[in-house]
């Protein structure tokens, strides 16, 4: 992607455009009034491919960010690297002002810094409640003389089960508490990779697809649950390539192609810039995109998008590709 541009940088006669999430003009990699996440220089290769390569970015506190961009764009592996399931062959970047860089992936999930992911990871052979409690951090009954001595965890399992019980029924999930996690739907699946990250009170929900393999029936729920998570003072980072999630819901939309960040703005400035519709679409760069229309734009991505295939059967620990095993009725009842 060699046309990094914004349509401001395009035009000298339009002045740079500002926003109140910015701190200075809007721009690939713009300092922002209060980031939550600051990355600078991070690099990771995978042997001569540069899956990313972002020289600056910061993530709004408090706002619901999409970061979008076409396939193999780099975006699932910055999350891993974020979150510490992969490490970068170089830079830094800190959450909440502190360094994360080298630290363990359970480490930074106790530090507020939660995610799920693109195919779920919901145990299929433990029950949804059991999913959830695996999701309570610092668990007192984890080390060997605390597990012998009942007291020390009594009390905490105890509150952990209400804190699950509340958040599955927040979820629409309550219904489903003693079920294994392999008898969900996709649909439901993500709710409950959503619940199980919130068990450990988060202050950044890090979502990697969560409409992937979810059944229309239940999208508007999942919208509104991730509204609802900026609602109680959450930010909420997420990758998508639905691009009617995208245009609802977020504050701020980040456009990563070939491992870079080559646009940022709000979903409705970002949608109607040349530069991230032809990074976005790749495959269309001879379609005419200056006259497309932004239903234009998100038909033809929709048409470009690869069907996911369906699993016929879930795997020891329950997961489908992309949740593929969801069903309507399962969705629905899940919306009701
Ligand atoms: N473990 C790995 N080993 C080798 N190459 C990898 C590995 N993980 C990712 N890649 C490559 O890095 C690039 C970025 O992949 P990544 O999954 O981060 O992209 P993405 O933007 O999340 O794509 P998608 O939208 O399809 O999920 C791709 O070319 C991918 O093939």
């Amino acid at each position: 992607m060699s046309d990094t541009t914004t349509p401001q940088a395009t035009s000298p006669a339009t002045p740079p455009a500002t926003h109140p999430l910015v701190d200075g003009p809007v721009a690939p990699g713009c300092k922002k009034v209060d980031p939550i996440v600051v990355a600078d220089g991070v690099i990771r290769q995978f042997g001569g491919l540069t899956a990313v390569d972002v020289e600056h970015v910061e993530i709004p506190r408090g706002m619901i960010t999409a970061l979008i961009g076409p396939n193999g764009a780099g975006k699932t592996t910055f999350f891993n690297l974020l979150t510490g399931f992969d490490r970068p062959n170089k830079g830094s970047w800190s959450f909440e002002g502190q360094s994360l860089a080298h630290v363990p992936s359970h480490k930074v999930a106790r530090r507020g810094m939660v995610r799920t992911f693109q195919l779920t990871k919901s145990l299929g052979r433990l029950t949804v409640l059991q999913n959830m409690l695996l999701g309570a951090r610092d668990q007192r009954g984890e080390g060997l003389f605390a597990a012998l001595v009942k007291p020390l965890w009594k009390a905490q399992e105890e509150a952990n089960t209400v804190r699950a019980d509340s958040l599955l029924a927040r979820f629409k999930l309550d219904a489903k508490r003693e079920d294994y996690a392999a008898s969900l739907s996709g649909g439901q699946r993500k709710l409950l990779e959503m619940a199980r990250a919130l068990m450990s009170e988060p202050t950044l929900v890090m979502l990697d697809e969560p409409m992937a393999g979810v059944n229309p029936a239940l999208t508007q729920s999942l919208l509104d649950h991730v509204r609802g998570l900026k609602d109680d003072g959450m930010t909420v980072l997420f990758v998508e390539h639905d691009m009617h999630m995208v245009r609802h819901i977020s504050d701020w939309v980040i456009v990563m192609a070939e491992g870079k960040v080559v646009a940022e703005g709000p979903p409705e400035t970002i949608m109607q810039n040349k530069a991230v519709v032809d990074a976005y679409l790749g495959a269309h760069h001879d379609t005419d995109l200056g006259t497309l229309t932004n239903q234009q734009v998100a038909q033809i991505h929709e048409d470009a998008e690869v069907e996911v295939p369906v699993d016929p059967g879930a795997t020891d620990d329950g997961t489908t590709a992309g949740g593929a095993r969801s069903t309507d009725a399962d969705d629905q009842e899940a919306q009701r």
